[in-house]
């Protein structure tokens, strides 16, 4: 048999399955979807085979077919529909196979080869003349025989002068050498302890031990006493003994020792109050109805759930899932970013218990392999994650639910470059599974396919549109909080200096007052952390990069966050040497202090990317404050979603429309949804609640239609800017990016790629211009320009953008013009980089 592999280079070049030979041995074992070690152009590589098929099949000469090295898993990590999706994310995004493969697995399962040697015994027996003539130090030699397989980097260490002994001990096959794939980090084993299985014999035995013997009755004392094997670090902590004690007993036959599998689960030792299903109102009945009819029917179908902040759209997905998993089949939940909504996985966890594994990047990398296996291992049947747990490796999905859809956060910003609402939907009709999408501001897109507005044509995950279902007011009748919008330059010109408006100012001393809880919001999008100086208004800019410095208040060094340059804050300007040189710092810091100054013994709960870089502070934070250790949860954007708190009355907005005017599309809608969200955690329980809003410009329809609580009113009027601006909905966009070090290069490679694609959407007939007017069917290409951010780790930076409407087939255009640009010589070196349906345009 023929083995298809894909090989772990990321390359074009090698972008397709090579053959291999399986061996006997592996017969049956290797399929698709294996992991395996292949030997790659003299090396040892991790592959993953996509097909097995007879070996007369294979077109490449069998005697130049080499066998696969090592089977890497037991079980395939890879199941058939997880390849078959690989090649959709491949084409429809323009990456690579193993790019593809590798987004769909967890980081442990990224191995690398690894050389080991050993001493081969049998040799030494059967020839103990040449063994001996090998002149391997005596030292050497006795430790081979302890180690076993010893790391050839790691005797190098040990030895450094054994190098020519160790080669020629290889040659004579005395060291016998070993290259295998290993992985970051492996399936975790601990020893385990099992009780005597003939418990009145030891029970008899123990009773007429003699009393010397202490250590080790107490041990057979505790094993008696045990239910089932014990982990051997508790055995010794709790008995006080050292493993030599536990031996003994072994070897007088009362105990057992096992090896078991350990997984490392992230939430051990926390208990979920277990939840019943609620009664649900007729709105959640009526949304549930649907979905449930069509996880029952197992046809693909997308719902997109449009419920107003506090509407108990999660109560629906719940029940949703219940359905499915009653019905055998399983579930995926994605939120934003899980580490970010704590109080969504408690939810999961209460109705669902050990049938839930949570994947998220806060985890460990062992964490998250564990929590993967249980997925894989079919002892989970429901997947709670962040983005990549879209590619849970379940057997039959019955139901996808995509929470707060509209986030940028499910699109990823490095190769694949996909966007999980689409694989969503693809998975969906391999699966015949439900997708349910939902948010209390649907993304324009979403919404705009749902309800037909669609001249983008269908080039996308294909197929159906989504059903639009509402779910337009909050459970229990409780109304939406009123919202105040403050014209911020009417209370500078009224005298007020301070950040903090008259209204917003009221709003927090009267919830001091009242013992009731605030969430203040800084919008920290486009918000500068940068040092300025105010004398001659010098700015810190990175030497390799056309970007400025971040400042660093805890260890005072300004950064690059491109290409990590780091460099101590000056303490006069560099270049007048004035002293007025000024860092701004991160924003929530000054709030914070500025509370303090206003209202003294103020507790504030501050949450950025400063108080949430350990693991589990967010939670941490989270939780005081649900426990209403403080009087205000202060925070960057990470405030604004999902949280469900009773004792918050008061939402504060203190900059507003600091993200309005960035050079971006979504600038407008990305606004208008964080204010929307923000301002839906007020009031969400018996107590009424109030929202807010400091702005400059408070004429502007994102603020305005948020202070009502408009959808509607926000979407007529942003499709009527993108319309007319020729954005998408109404049309695709796709986002070539080139750098060189030489920009005289650059612009000629750049030039000669865009007029190369130009011409070959003029000869398939679609080249013209795309605005919102113009008609069905077309494709422009814009640029080349220099990106926003011109030069990256001393790399000038340019880019096109391609935009399409109707029924193109862009990708595979831009996939045929680049390729003499990507793999060939045409591209004289320049990288190119392309970003489908872009989300950062900056
Ligand atoms: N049928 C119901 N009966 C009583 N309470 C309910 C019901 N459904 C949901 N709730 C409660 O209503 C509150 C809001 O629900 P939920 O958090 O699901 O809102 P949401 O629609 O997800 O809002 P957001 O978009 O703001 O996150 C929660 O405290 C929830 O427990
Ligand atoms: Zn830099």
């Amino acid at each position: 048999m023929i083995a298809r592999v894909i090989v772990d280079v990321p390359s074009r070049q090698t972008d397709r399955p090579f053959d291999y030979e399986v061996p006997l041995a592996l017969e049956g074992w290797v399929e698709a979807g294996s992991r395996v070690g292949v030997p790659f152009g003299g090396r040892v590589l991790q592959g993953f085979v996509v097909g097995v098929i007879p070996s007369e099949a294979s077109e490449v000469d069998m005697s130049k077919i080499k066998p696969i090295a090592e089977l890497l898993d037991p079980l395939p990590p890879l199941r058939p529909d997880l390849i078959e999706l690989a090649s959709w994310l491949s084409v429809k995004y323009c990456c690579t196979m193993i790019a593809a493969l590798q987004a769909m697995l967890p980081a442990a399962l990224k191995g690398k080869a690894e050389r080991t040697v050993r001493l081969s015994e049998s040799f030494e027996e059967q020839e103990p003349e040449a063994a001996a003539a090998v002149l391997l130090p005596d030292g050497l030699r006795e430790w081979l025989r302890r180690s076993g397989p010893v790391k050839l980097d790691t005797l190098r260490e040990r030895f450094p002068d054994a190098g020519a002994y160790v080669k020629a001990a290889i040659r004579i096959g005395l060291l016998e050498e070993q290259v295998a794939i290993r992985d970051k980090v492996s399936i975790r084993k601990v020893q385990t302890v099992i009780p005597p299985v003939d418990r009145e014999g030891a029970a008899e035995a123990l009773a007429a031990w003699p009393a010397r013997a202490g250590k080790q009755r107490d041990v057979l004392a505790f094993m008696l006493d045990a239910e089932g094997p014990v982990p051997l670090q508790k055995l010794l902590a709790d008995t006080g003994t050292t493993g030599s004690t536990v031996k003994a007993l072994v070897d007088k036959g009362w105990l057992t020792m096992r090896e078991v599998e350990a997984s490392r689960d992230p939430y051990a030792g926390r208990t979920f109050q277990r939840t019943e299903p609620l009664p649900l109102t007729e709105g959640q009945q009526e949304v549930l109805k649907w979905i449930v009819a069509s996880i029952d029917a197992r046809e693909p179908k997308p719902y997109l759930l449009h419920g107003v902040t506090g509407s108990g759209k999660t109560e629906v997905y719940l029940q949703a899932i219940q359905r499915c998993l009653d019905q055998g089949l399983q579930a995926i939940v994605l939120v934003p970013e899980i580490s970010l909504t704590p109080q969504m996985v408690e939810r999961f966890k209460g109705r669902f218990g050990d049938a839930v594994a949570v994947l998220h990047s806060r985890l460990s990398t062992g964490e998250r392999y564990d929590e993967w296996r249980k997925i894989r291992e079919r002892r989970a049947q429901v997947a709670v994650g962040a983005r990549s747990a879209i590619f849970a490796p379940f057997e039959s999905i019955g139901l996808m639910i995509i929470d707060e859809e509209h986030e940028s956060s499910y699109k990823q910003e490095e190769s694949p470059k996909y966007h999980a609402r689409d694989v969503a939907i693809m998975r969906a009709k391999q699966h015949g599974a439900t997708v349910v999408l939902g948010s209390a501001t649907p993304s324009l897109e979403s919404f705009a396919a749902a309800t037909a507005v669609r001249p983008s044509g269908n080039n996308g995950a294909g197929g159906g549109a989504p059903l639009l279902l509402a779910m337009p007011d909050r459970v229990a009748g409780r109304p939406m909080p009123p919202v105040t919008v403050v014209d911020m330059r009417e209370e500078l010109q009224g005298g007020n200096r301070s950040m903090f408006s008259r209204t917003l100012y009221a709003g927090l001393a009267d919830r001091l007052e009242r013992g009731e809880q605030s969430v203040l919001l800084l919008n920290r999008r486009g918000y500068s952390t940068f040092v300025m100086c105010r004398s001659c208004g010098y700015t810190a800019a990175c030497p390799h990069c056309d970007i400025s410095l971040t400042y660093h208040q805890k260890t005072r060094v300004l950064r690059c966050h491109y290409c990590g340059h780091s460099e101590n804050a000056p303490s006069a300007c560099p270049s007048c040497e004035s002293e007025h040189i000024r860092f701004f710092g991160t924003g929530t810091q000054k709030v914070e202090e500025e509370l303090a100054k206003l209202f003294p013994g103020i507790r504030v709960i501050r949450m950025d990317v400063d108080t949430t870089t350990e693991k589990g502070s967010h939670e941490k934070l989270l939780k005081q404050f649900g426990e209403r250790k403080a009087d205000v949860l202060l925070g960057t954007q990470m405030v604004a979603k999902g949280l469900d708190f009773p004792y918050v009355t008061l939402v504060g907005v203190v900059a507003a429309d600091t993200s309005l005017h960035l050079p971006d599309f979504r600038s407008a809608e990305r606004t208008f949804q964080l204010l929307t969200q923000v301002a839906g955690r007020a009031g969400r329980h018996e107590l009424p609640g109030e929202v807010v809003v400091q702005s400059y410009a408070p004429e502007h329809y994102a603020i305005q239609t948020a202070q009502h609580h408009d959808y509607d009113a926000f979407v007529r009027e942003e499709l009527a800017h993108r319309r007319a601006m020729g954005y998408p909905p109404y049309c695709r966009l796709i986002l070539v990016t080139m750098s060189h070090e030489q920009l005289p290069l650059l612009t000629e490679v750049g030039d000669r790629f865009a007029q190369r694609l130009r011409d070959a959407a003029l000869a398939a007939g679609v080249y013209g211009r795309v605005d919102g007017t113009s008609g069905p069917r077309a494709l422009d290409v814009l640029g080349p320009v220099a990106s926003p951010i011109a030069r990256m780790k001393d790399r000038y930076r340019f880019q096109c953008m391609i935009k399409y409407r109707g029924n193109v087939d862009a990708t595979a255009l831009l996939r045929e013009t680049i390729r003499p640009f990507m793999e060939g010589s045409e591209g004289r070196g320049v990288q190119f980089g392309i970003d489908v349906d872009p989300h950062m345009i900056l």
